[in-house]
């Protein structure tokens, strides 16, 4: 059998069930494997997920729920959410082929350690070659065969370029490069700052107010990505600027979503995963070690550890000084 014929996708969810089918789409042998024996017998059986609800599952995707079978495939994607990521890599380690490539598809930094997805998974399993995936792609779109294009990246040049090739297709095309940290700032930032959009769109601050807005936060951004060494073309390329414009413009964003329910004083909605929300502390920690001025991500950080309200947080971001661009 060739490299890397064969995918498993680790995390059951949204994005995995869609990244699940663009492997099988891109003519991949896929294992999906969900944590709870029943989810998984569930899915294999309806083919249906309900968490990517009115999804029907590629027909050569296998489920499972023992983690030895889901490590024996050539690739792994890893995607559950961030703060679960050491647990769900350390869980495969002892069953993985050495050099096995592990693909973070979640978006995030870890709590406590501030430690980047590829950081983790080097940690969980010291023998795996870590990747991350990043870039503009909700999964209902995806898995509904919707064209887009994302971000591959893991610092051997060779080996991105092969999985580019193993796991693209006319409708998911990922662009590879080996600037691994410029791909996990993008992912994971954005979430933040599609927070403060939402807030803006709910607070009915207007269309110029959510440009300059999402233009700032990709100032602070890029700055911080920059400090941590990533390349300005990364930052300003899908996983950075493409996802930051997705998920600041439409409340199909849980993350907007998030920020559009506390701009308008709603209650949070229940049962949707806002990386944003987990991220916010920890990137604010990251910028201030880096001596990084992140002062969007900082209100946001702020208004959810309700240290502010939303109303001073705009007030103070729209009376700091006046600055050169
Ligand atoms: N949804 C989207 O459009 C996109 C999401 N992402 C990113 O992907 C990540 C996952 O998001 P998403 O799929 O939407 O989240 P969901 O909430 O839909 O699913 C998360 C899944 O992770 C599983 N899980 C949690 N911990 C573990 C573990 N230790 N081992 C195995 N599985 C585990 C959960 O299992 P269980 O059901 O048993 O709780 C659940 O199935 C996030 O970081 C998100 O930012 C990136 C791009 C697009
Ligand atoms: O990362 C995503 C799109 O690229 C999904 O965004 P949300 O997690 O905000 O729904």
């Amino acid at each position: 059998m060739p490299a890397h014929m064969s995918v498993s996708v680790i995390g059951a969810g949204a994005w995995g069930t869609a990244l699940a089918d663009v492997a099988a789409r891109a003519g991949r042998k896929v294992t999906l494997y969900a944590r709870n024996a029943e989810h998984a017998a569930q899915i294999q059986a309806m083919r249906v997920n309900p968490r990517l609800a009115g999804v029907q599952l590629h027909p050569g995707i296998a489920v499972t729920s023992d983690i030895a079978v889901a490590a024996l495939a050539d690739i792994i994607l890893a995607v559950t959410p961030a703060q679960h990521l050491r647990a769900a890599v350390g869980h495969l380690a002892p069953h993985l082929k050495p050099d096995t490539p592990v693909i973070a598809c979640a978006k995030g930094i870890e709590h406590g350690t501030h430690k980047f997805m590829t950081e983790v998974i080097a940690e969980a399993a010291p023998r795996a070659v870590p990747a991350i995936l990043s870039g503009p792609s909700f999964a209902d779109d995806v898995a509904r065969g919707l064209p887009t294009a994302v971000t591959l990246a893991t610092r051997d040049e060779a080996l991105a370029r092969a999985l580019v090739q193993a796991l693209g297709s006319a409708t998911f095309r990922p662009y590879h490069t080996t600037d691994v940290r410029g791909v996990e700032i993008g992912g994971a930032a954005k979430n933040v700052l599609a927070i403060a959009a939402g807030i803006v769109v709910g607070k009915n601050l207007g269309a110029s107010a959510l440009a300059a807005l999402t233009t700032r936060g990709f100032s602070e951004l890029a700055r911080l990505g920059r400090a941590c060494g990533a390349r300005a073309e990364t930052l300003a390329g899908l996983s950075g600027l493409g996802d930051l414009l997705l998920s600041c413009s439409t409340a199909q964003s849980r993350n907007f979503a998030l920020g559009l329910a506390l701009g308008r004083g709603e209650a949070a909605p229940i049962g949707k995963l806002a990386e944003g929300a987990f991220t916010a502390p920890v990137l604010c920690e990251l910028a201030a070690a880096q001596k990084v001025d992140m002062p969007v991500s900082n209100a946001v950080a702020a208004i959810l550890g309700d240290r502010l309200t939303i109303d001073a947080a705009i007030e103070g971001l729209l009376t700091r000084p006046f600055k050169a661009e």
